[in-house]
């Protein structure tokens, strides 16, 4: 008799039970599903968006946007979004965001006002179809590792945002960080905001430290809070005041990210650092 078949009977039986039982394996499976998904999502969308654009354009973050939506529920995440009255700003403006993990894509797609792309670094070009996808949303991929090529991409990247009124989204940290903490503000998205004479809105996502942990390899459900704060005007600023704007958009994300994470603390068990 074929026993191939029973192989994925045997799969069936043996996940559920091993995320029954192993809170590590639960860890891998969900992670390896999240890059998964996104792959084979990215798959669908690319026909998608090269049907409606014809190319690179920043409309299709809109069919991106629609098609991340669920992923969320997939993972067991929820989302409690405060402050929407903030992003209701006509025009162009910089978003700015703590970045901890390659789950923040999920409550960026939860938030994502219209005509707002991203920045990234480069290397996420090459990552096979969300790489594709991304550079079909119109992201500015940015070379961190050399400033004058990152300072003329973004100088350009200010321009356009006036030309076609564009949103940028921009993580000031520069990289992932899950410390507990926000890690010290780079300083491209000010002088963004500043070159262009547009605002800059505020966006902190609270910790995720309870129901992601990478060390102790936990991926639990959780409840994400994302605080959209108010605008900061850029308006008359040069590029002395960008040192002072970073240190104030800093200052006021870093107590919200407290405040925001201390509260899910009281509801779901003590946040470790
Ligand atoms: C359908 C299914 C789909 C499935 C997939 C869906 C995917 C969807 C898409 C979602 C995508 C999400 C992508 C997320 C990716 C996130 C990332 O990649 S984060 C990493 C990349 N981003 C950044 O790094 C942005 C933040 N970094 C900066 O802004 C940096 O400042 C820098 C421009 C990279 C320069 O870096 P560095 O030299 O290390 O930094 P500084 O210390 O800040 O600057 C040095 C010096 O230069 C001055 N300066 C900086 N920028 C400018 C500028 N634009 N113009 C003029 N001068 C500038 C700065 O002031 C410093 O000088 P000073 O004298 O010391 O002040
Ligand atoms: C050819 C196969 C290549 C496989 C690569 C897998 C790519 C990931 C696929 C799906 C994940 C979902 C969306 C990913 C977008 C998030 C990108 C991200 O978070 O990049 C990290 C970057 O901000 C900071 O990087 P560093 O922490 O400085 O490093």
């Amino acid at each position: 008799m074929d026993v191939l078949w029973m192989i994925p009977l045997l799969l069936l039986m043996i996940i559920p039970l091993l995320m029954c039982t192993s809170s590590t394996f639960v860890f891998y499976f969900k992670k390896f599903f999240y890059v998964a998904w996104m792959m084979v999502l990215a798959l669908i969308g690319i026909p998608l968006c090269i049907l409606k654009s014809g190319g690179r354009d920043i409309e299709n973050m809109r069919i991106i946007r629609f098609m991340v939506r669920h992923v969320k529920y997939l993972l067991g995440l929820r989302f409690e979004v405060s402050g929407w009255e903030h992003l209701q700003t006509e025009g162009p403006y910089v978003v700015i965001s703590n970045h901890q993990s390659s789950l923040d894509v999920l409550g960026l797609m939860e938030i994502l006002p219209d005509r707002c792309t991203t920045i990234a670094k480069k290397e996420l070009i090459y990552a096979g179809t969300v790489g594709l996808i991304c550079w079909l949303g119109g992201i500015v991929f940015i070379n961190r590792k050399k400033t004058s090529d990152a300072k003329s991409v973004m100088a350009d990247a200010a321009k356009t945002m006036l030309d076609d009124q564009i949103r940028l989204w921009v993580f000031p940290e520069g990289t992932r960080n899950q410390n507990g903490d926000l890690l010290p503000f780079k300083k491209g998205a000010f002088h963004l905001a500043v070159q262009a004479q547009v605002p800059i809105i505020p966006v902190v996502f609270s910790s995720y430290s309870n129901f992601y942990l990478r060390k102790e390899k936990q991926f639990k459900s959780g409840i994400i809070r994302l605080k959209i704060l108010p605008k900061i005007e850029t308006k008359g600023m040069t590029s002395d005041d960008v040192a002072s704007l970073s240190d104030k958009s800093f200052d006021l994300m870093r107590a919200a990210f407290l405040d925001i994470s201390d509260s899910i603390t009281r509801s779901n068990g003590p946040v470790r650092h």
